[in-house]
């Protein structure tokens, strides 16, 4: 018998250094790591939350941002119950490289996905390059999901995966999701235990 009402499979998506990493260790570890190193390839952590007494496991997996790596991280999006769109509020570029993003989600996602754009580092507001309303504006033309985030003050990082468990209940429940529970991840299966500590490649 599964010790959880629902499983889903999130997947952290955008640039190098947004934070995606720092966003996935607050939560499931809540800390902040001193001195990241870029991700290499894939990382896979579980945390299971309780939702309204429905224990929900979510399966989040962190893909590295360089691009030398996205042949290896598009093979993650199909199974994907939910993406989280990254970019750095401090930096431009990590906005401006959004629609590639999205370019990759129309390919490479099922269409039930349920896709969230995090505005991360809001604690350096002093450096700030995006205005939150053009974020806004663009995550609502998207259909997206928005919000802002710290994981380094943790502001809004609970809410962020906790909101999206939320989300992806309701879609369960309303069956629009993918049955996602027998499709499983690339390297997914007798290995999974030690991947949790491992990056895949
Ligand atoms: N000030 C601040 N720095 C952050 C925050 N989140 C991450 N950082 C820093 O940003 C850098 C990159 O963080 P990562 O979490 O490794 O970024 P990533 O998106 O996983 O990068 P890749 O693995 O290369 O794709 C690190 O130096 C972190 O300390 C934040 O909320 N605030």
């Amino acid at each position: 018998m599964e010790d959880y009402d629902y499983l889903f499979k999130i997947v952290l998506i955008g640039n190098a250094g947004v934070g995606k990493t720092c966003l996935v260790r607050r939560f499931t570890q809540g800390l902040f790591p001193p001195g990241q190193g870029a991700t290499i390839g894939v990382d896979f952590m579980i945390k299971t939350v309780d939702i309204k007494g429905e224990k929900v496991k979510l399966q989040i997996w962190d893909t590295a941002g360089q691009e030398r790596f996205r042949s290896i991280t598009q093979s993650y999006y199909r199974s994907a119950n939910a993406l989280i769109l990254t970019y750095d509020i401090t930096c431009e570029d990590s906005f401006r490289c959004l629609p590639e993003w999205l370019r990759e989600i129309e390919q490479y996602a099922n269409n039930q996905v349920v896709t969230i754009l995090v505005g991360n580092k809001i604690d350096l507001a002093e450096k700030r390059e995006v205005l939150r309303q053009r974020a806004e504006d663009f995550a609502e033309a998207q259909s997206m999901l928005y919000l802002e985030t710290s994981a380094k003050e943790s502001d809004n990082v609970e809410k962020l995966f906790l909101d999206l468990a939320c989300e992806l209940i309701r879609e369960a429940k309303q069956n629009k999701l993918d049955n996602n529970d027998t499709a499983p991840m690339p390297g997914e299966g007798k290995t999974i235990s030690y991947l949790s500590c491992c990056s895949l490649m």
